[in-house]
């Protein structure tokens, strides 16, 4: 028997089994499979390579503009690869040019704060941080803005050699509003992104980015996809209820204090000996071969 944390309310306790199931709450380790090919939509191109699911964002006349129906298409893109049993991880990415040039600045330039607010305005942005499946983003050009914001809400980065981050937006009379003022601080330090957010005109070029560890790699504009599609893959081949109760454990870590997080990574750990992959991935261990996981 083991308990369980959710924040840092202890809940009833449970089996090992039933636990492996309870923590992965929307862990889609029953998905459907597709077997149509990939739904079309207006300012994404969405298709698969193996097990996994590559968005390409796809309004170049405007840099690839943030607009609240790009974001939406970006969501339910990835909900979909979420629920597909076929799937293991995701990459958005841009063009070599641009990534995003940031929130579509044209849609929101007559926004008055009480619609704003009455609408929650682009709050939906923040669904695509209950993907339960690891999402790279591969960055090529401009990463401005919500563009750096979008980035920064995936699990890893990659950067084309001519990426650019920065935060603009006190250039517009306005402040980060996806996150830029809370996840570049724990990706590059407070100095640096005081410095970016408030002059808006400090950017980080690719390998300054990876100095900073605001990326893990950068690779030549043309290889960059491939290479984040070879990692994803990598991710897609392990099982998934522990690649996916490690991003969540790891994500845990920005939330919670040290002893809640170590607490949510054991219970995890010991959780994921109700799972076959773990029977399987030791058992392989053991018998000197590669284990076939199931993902249940
Ligand atoms: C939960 C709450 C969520 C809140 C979310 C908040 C999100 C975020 O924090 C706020 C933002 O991102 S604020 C935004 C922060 N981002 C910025 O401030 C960056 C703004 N962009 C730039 O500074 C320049 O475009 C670049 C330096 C990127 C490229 O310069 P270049 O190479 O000379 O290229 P060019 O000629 O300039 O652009 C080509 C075309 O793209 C168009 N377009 C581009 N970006 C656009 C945008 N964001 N919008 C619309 N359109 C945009 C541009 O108008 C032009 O179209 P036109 O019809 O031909 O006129």
């Amino acid at each position: 028997m083991l308990r369980t944390l959710v924040g840092s309310a202890i809940l009833k306790p449970l089996s090992t089994q039933t636990a492996a199931r309870t923590f992965s709450t929307g862990l889609a380790l029953k998905q459907a499979a597709s077997t149509e090919s990939p739904k079309q939509y207006d300012n994404i191109l969405v298709e698969t390579k193996g097990k996994v699911g590559l968005i390409t964002l796809n309004r170049p006349k405007a840099l690839n503009a943030l607009s609240s129906q790009l974001f939406v298409e970006i969501n339910e893109a990835l909900r979909s690869f979420d629920a597909d049993k076929d799937i293991g991880a995701m990459v958005i990415t841009g063009s070599e040019k641009a990534f995003a040039a940031g929130a579509d600045i044209k849609e929101m330039k007559d926004n008055t704060f009480i619609d704003n607010y009455k609408k929650n305005f682009l709050g939906h942005w923040a669904e695509m941080t209950e993907i339960k499946k690891p999402i790279i983003a591969a960055v090529n050009g401009y990463a401005l803005g919500g563009g750096c914001e979008l980035a920064m809400m995936c699990d890893i980065i990659y950067a084309g050699e001519k990426a650019i981050f920065g935060q603009p937006e006190i250039k517009l009379g306005v402040i980060p509003g996806a996150g830029g003022t809370q996840r570049l601080v724990k990706a590059v330090g407070k100095s640096k992104a005081m410095e970016i957010i408030l002059t808006g005109s400090v950017n980080l070029n690719a390998t300054e980015a990876l100095q900073y560890g605001l990326v893990s790699k950068v690779v030549p504009a043309d290889q960059l996809v491939d290479e984040a599609v070879k990692t994803a893959s990598k991710i897609a081949s392990m099982g998934q209820p522990s690649v996916q109760m490690a991003k969540e454990a790891i994500n845990k870590s920005f939330d919670v204090s040290l002893d809640a997080g170590l607490r949510w990574e054991r219970i995890f750990f010991q959780a994921l000996f109700g799972t076959a992959d773990q029977k399987e991935g030791m058992a392989a261990f053991t018998e000197k071969r590669k284990p076939t996981f199931t993902n249940e």
